[in-house]
This record gives C-alpha cells, structure tokens and sequence, in this order.
C-alpha cells in the first residue's frame, strides 16, 4: 500500500472512530465496560483483588494451534511491523510512544505473536504477553483482546477499566480479525504499558489498530483463495482496491466460494448464507465470461456494475492462478516464445523421468525436513511460487535443485541467479536481459536474461534479500504478468516460469524497516520451508553417515563412536556445507579406513564434554549433557525413542547414558 493511501485510510478511521464516540458519549463506552464487568464477576466469578494464576495452553498445544494459524500469523507479523512504526508515529511526541507491546491472538484469546521493542521485552514477559497465555475474559478479566473477542468489536480497554489491579496501568485498543464467511480469525491489539495519556488520546491508536485488523482479513482472504477470481466491490470508485471495499472468491465455474466480513452489509445480503455457493451472475449483473474477460484483458481496472435491486457500486477483479484465462493465456504466451526463439531443451532432457525420490531422500529421517518435503510436493506443480528460509549451508540450494527434478518442470531449465554474488548493477541485466544498444558495452546482438532462459522451467533466485530496492518492482512485474521486457525494448516477452527463492536472511524484518517491498514479499511467498538448521535435526547420526559414504565413493570407512558422538554434539554453524567439508578433510587423514577423533578439527573435539565421549564413573549432577538429557526427557515426558531422535543419538545410546548419570530410576 502507497503511504497516500494509508494516510486518506487513516484519516477515514480516525474521524469514524471520532464520531462513533461522539454519538455514543462517553455513557455508550462505559456500557461495553459495565458489562464486560459483569460477565466476569456474574458468570466468570472472579474476583478483581485475587486473579487466578495466568493460564498458558502448553508448548504442544501451542505448536498446533501456530501451525494451525501458521498463515494467519504470518499475516500478521508482518502487519504488527508496520503496525508499531505507525503508532510510534503518531504518539511521536509523547513518552508513551516507546511503551507498546503488540499481540496477536486467535479466536480464543491465545496469544500467537508478541511484538515490542526490546527495551519492553522483559516487561512484557513478566505481564504474560507471551505467545500461548489466554487473554479471553474468562482467564484475564475485562481486557483488549479478551473484551474484543467477546463483542466482536474495536475496543479500548483504559488503566482501571481493566478487571484485574495488575493490568490497571496499561491501556489497550484491539480489533477483533475476520476469515471468510464470518469465521473469526482472532484479534490484534496495541496494549500501553504503564499509560499516562488520556482515555480520548487512545482514539488514533484504535484506528490505526482498527485498520491493521482489516489489513490482516483482507492479505488472509486473498492468501486463502489464490484458486478463484477475486472481485473487489465498494460504491464508490476511490475506494476499490483500498481496506475498504468488500472481497468475494469466485471460482472458475462463476461460483461465489467465499466471502469476506463486509460483504453481506455491502451487499445488502442477509448473510454468507444467502451469497456462497450462488453464481456471481445471479448476485451482480454480469455474466461469467465478461468476469473472465475482465480479469484477462483488465485486471486491477475498476469498472461500474450493478446488484441487487437497481444498486450500483464499481468492482474490479484481480485473476485467479488457475482458470481457464489464464491457463489460455500461459500456453498461447509459451507457444509465442517458442516461436520466437529456440528455447525447447534437448530431446535428451524431455525424455527425463521426474526424480521425486531425490527429494524424498533430502528429508533422511528428520520430521522437519518430511514436513517440507511433503509440502513442496503439494505445490510444485501449481503455480505457487516456494521460499526457502534457512541457515548458510542447510540445503536451499539443493532443495531447490530437488523441487525442480521432481516437478512435472524436470525436462526444462533450472537456472539459478545469486543475486549477492552479481555487482548491483548487473543483475537486471542478467536478470531480465538486454536489446542491442541497450547501454554502453552491451554486447551486440543482445543477451538473453536468465528469466527467458528458465522459460518452462524454474528460476531460481538465491540471496533474494539482496535484491536491490530498485530492481524489485521490475520483478514484481515479471511475477504478476508473466512477461519481461528487455532493457532497451519495448515489446514484451511471455515467459512461464516457477520461481523459487532462497535466503538466509529475516525478509519480514526487511519489509517492515522497508528494505524489501512487502507486495513483491507476498508474491515470492506462496510457500515458505524453513530448513532445519543442522543443530535441530533429529537425524544427524544417519546424516553423517550418508555423507561419510558419498564422500568416500563407495570405499568401506567406519567412525569411532568418540568421533561421531563429537560429530554429533558439535553445533555447525556452517550446517550441512560445513559438516561435508569436515569429512571430507577427516577422510584425507583417514587410516585404515577409520575415522577417529584426532582426525577432526580442533573445533570440533574442543566444544566435547571435558570428560570424553564414554566415561566410565557416573558424572556429576551438573554435567551439561546430563542436563541437556535431562531437559529433553522432560520434554518429550520421558518417552525414550522421541528423546533419543532430538538429542540425535541411538536409543541405546539413550539408555546407556541414562544409566551412566543414574538416571534409571527417575519418576515418569
Ligand atoms: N538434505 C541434504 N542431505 C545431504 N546433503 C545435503 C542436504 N542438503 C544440502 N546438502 C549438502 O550441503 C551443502 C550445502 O548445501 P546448499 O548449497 O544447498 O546450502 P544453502 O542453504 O543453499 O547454502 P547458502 O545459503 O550458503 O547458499 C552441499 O554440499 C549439499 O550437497
């Protein structure tokens, strides 16, 4: 979103939010307080002097719930960025600008994000504004969140209006989030901690929190429908394509599959009900093709259509991936390239199988890495454009490598780009190409960029945090319209490629401090893969093993179990590139066909227990690994096969090393 838009958003919400109060008087906002009181000493029975103690959900259940929530939260990070750089804005001149702790939370009022300054972060902790408390009013009194979610409403909650006396001097303004077809979602909120200003001062602060939650509903929706057409309706032209107008999915069959919050009301509907499942030419006046031939020919134009009883409003509609325009336009655009230029690959490339069994094998017998795996399976042959985050060295490359071999792409082009590893000004050159005379020094004849060359198949593009600002939009061209134009043409090339990018760097962050554009973010984003980092994988022993073997070709090599326990325990920053170049430097030294530990490097058997792999006396209490065995035993409450593959060692390992450190008889 522009910042002139924001700003005319912004000011809309705050002269809403302005005479809603006005029209309320200050009666009407006590009444939402009076009976969020009553709720919580008539029903709840608390009592406001002695709280009970916080509730939080657990780790496992607050694993599930994220992953649950994982694109609702997503959304929502970004947002909750954005969200504090507006508020320390706007209260720029007060003390209390440095004071705020944002909160995202599902519809239970658990709270999935936290996000503040680190200056509150300790402040924050010690209020339970942590990812898994339940801020509901049951379990936390009259508050933002909680009072919220209840009402279903935008509401302040100011110092001493909050139930319990601990939360008395923080001040919060929370919005509840909508999904399609009135799901609630969760809710947002900008709490104040320790608050000096006014209940009337929090009136921007609401807004802007207000319009963050519209933000979340609408990236949410048209994150959940990327299958179907989404039409963006509003009576007003200025306001198509803003936070305000209303968003239906409709599907390729003309079929309303889904709609958001404001729709019914927009409408004039009586409910979700009464839209879903109806053909959007019953619902509006216009006919599925012209809806086709809108999104093909015109997408993002705003054009006047009539509903209902004679209204009128204006709507505009950005295409689906998958409907038949598109796929209509994708293989006439492949068709016009091959055409123009001799890009099929070599008959011996077309011939190759698919190779998904490479992929598979990526995974070992890491749970993190068959999530991934099983999840690249599901969209790399949609046109879904893949993220890989992660580490240096955790396999981003090779996965990428991997997706691309496994897809029904396999017989064309992988080409991958760096963008680190080319000089700034090189890389829309590499990137998109270049005509005859396109500047001084381009080569006669032109340069092909990388983006043609990986027609049909995958550009992948590494280091995509480096990809200078300037360049982005080109990019993001290239992504929504498929096609490119060389430097110094003005005819555009069709191009169909999956892209997949990689980095190790944090992309949200960039968005948010506006390094990285957060539209060309979501777009790259169709799906992110976290790679483990190699420390995290509960598979290291076989890891090292396959390695082992495919660095010594075939030759039969054993590792003493000192050396691989230290290969084991070791924490690779460099992950997997580091752990392959440390073997393969171990076998040069090899002898007899067996790795021991002088053949590591010094790093390696310096970050060992002082005390050696194998002791023979049982060891201290406080022995780091006897701690570190222990906490995961806890952790995985002492089942002994889960225990034993997140410490990455046999399950007899396991069972020998409890019973060194006397672990045996430990309660269950
Ligand atoms: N799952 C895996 N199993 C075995 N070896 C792997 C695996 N993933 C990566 N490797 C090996 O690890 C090394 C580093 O992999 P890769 O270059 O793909 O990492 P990367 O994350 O792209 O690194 P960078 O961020 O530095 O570009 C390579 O030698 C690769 O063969």
């Amino acid at each position: 979103m522009t910042d002139a838009s924001h700003d005319m958003m912004y000011a809309a919400a705050t002269s809403a939010a302005k005479s809603s109060r006005a029209a309320s008087g200050s009666a009407g906002r006590e009444d939402y307080i009076e009976a969020a009181w009553r709720r919580c000493r008539d029903d709840y029975r608390l009592n406001p002097e002695a709280p009970p103690a916080a509730v939080h959900v657990g780790g496992a259940a607050l694993r599930q719930i994220r992953e649950e929530h994982a694109l609702f939260e997503r959304l929502g990070r970004v947002e909750m960025h954005r969200l504090l750089g507006q508020i320390s804005q706007q209260v720029a001149q007060s003390a209390t600008a440095s004071r705020y702790v944002l909160m995202l939370t599902d519809a239970d009022g658990t709270v999935l994000d936290v996000f503040t300054d680190a200056a509150n972060a300790e402040r924050a902790r010690a209020a339970n504004m942590m990812p898994g408390y339940m801020w509901d009013e049951q379990h936390a009194g009259v508050n933002g969140p909680g009072t919220s979610l209840h009402d279903r409403r935008s509401r302040v909650v100011h110092r001493e209006e909050h139930y319990f006396t601990r939360n008395s001097r923080m001040t919060c303004s929370a919005a509840p989030i909508w999904g399609a077809n009135g799901r609630l979602l969760g809710a947002i909120d900008a709490t104040c901690l320790d608050c000096d200003d006014s209940r009337a001062a929090q009136v921007p602060t609401i807004a802007l929190v207000s319009m963050s939650a519209r933000i979340i509903e609408q990236l949410h929706f048209t994150n959940s429908f990327r299958d179907c057409m989404i039409m963006r309706f509003h009576e007003r032209p200025e306001l198509v394509g803003l936070p305000y107008d209303s968003l239906l999915a409709v599907d390729s069959d003309g079929l309303i599959r889904a709609v958001d919050n404001s729709v019914p009301s927009m409408l004039g509907a009586a409910g979700y009900n009464t839209l879903v499942g109806r053909s959007v030419a019953e619902v509006f006046d216009i006919s599925l093709d012209r809806l086709l031939e809108h999104a093909e020919t015109q997408p993002f134009a705003i054009w006047p259509i009539a509903h209902g009883n004679d209204r009128h409003g204006y709507a505009s509609v950005w295409p689906a991936k998958q409907t038949r325009a598109r796929a209509r336009a994708v293989v006439s655009a492949r068709n016009a390239l091959v055409e123009r230029a001799p890009l099929r690959p070599p008959a011996e490339m077309r011939q190759r199988k698919p190779e998904p069994r490479e992929l598979v094998a990526l995974a070992g017998a890491d749970r993190a890495m068959a999530h991934n795996v099983w999840r690249a399976e599901r969209v790399m042959n949609r046109d879904i454009n893949i993220l890989l985050l992660g580490e240096t060295g955790t396999g981003k490359d090779t996965f990428a490598r991997a997706i691309h071999r496994a897809s029904n792409r396999h017989a064309a082009p992988f080409v991958a780009m760096s963008c680190a590893a080319i000089p700034e000004q090189l890389i829309e050159s590499e990137l998109f190409g270049y005509e005859t005379g396109a500047f001084t020094g381009a080569r006669p004849g032109g340069m092909r960029g990388k983006a043609v060359a990986a027609h049909g198949g995958t550009l992948f593009l590494d280091e995509i945090g480096d990809m200078p600002l300037s360049i982005q939009a080109r990019l993001l061209r290239l992504l929504e319209e498929k096609e490119i134009v060389p430097l110094g043409s003005s005819t555009p090339t069709p191009v169909d490629i999956k892209v997949i990018s990689a980095t190790h760097r944090d992309l949200e962050a960039m968005v948010a401090r506006g390094e990285f554009r957060m539209d060309l973010y979501y777009r790259l984003n169709g799906l992110s893969l976290t790679m483990p980092a190699l420390r995290q994988r509960s598979d290291r022993q076989d890891l090292i093993e396959t390695l082992c073997a495919e660095e010594s070709e075939g030759a039969s090599i054993s590792i003493t179990p000192a050396a691989m326990q230290a290969l084991i325990e070791h924490d690779w920053p460099g992950n997997i590139r580091e752990l392959r170049n440390t073997l393969r430097t171990a076998l040069a030294f090899a002898e007899a066909g067996r790795i021991e530990v002088h053949h590591l490097p010094h790093m390696i058997v310096r970050t060992m227990p002082a005390h050696g792999p194998v002791p023979p006396q049982p060891l201290a209490e406080e022995d780091p690994e006897r701690e570190r065995i222990v906490a995961a035993l806890e952790r995985h409450h002492w089942r002994i096969a889960a225990t034993a593959s997140s410490l990455g060692i046999s399950r007899n390992t396991l069972y020998r090393k409890l019973h060194r450190y006397g672990l045996m008889n430990e309660p269950h």
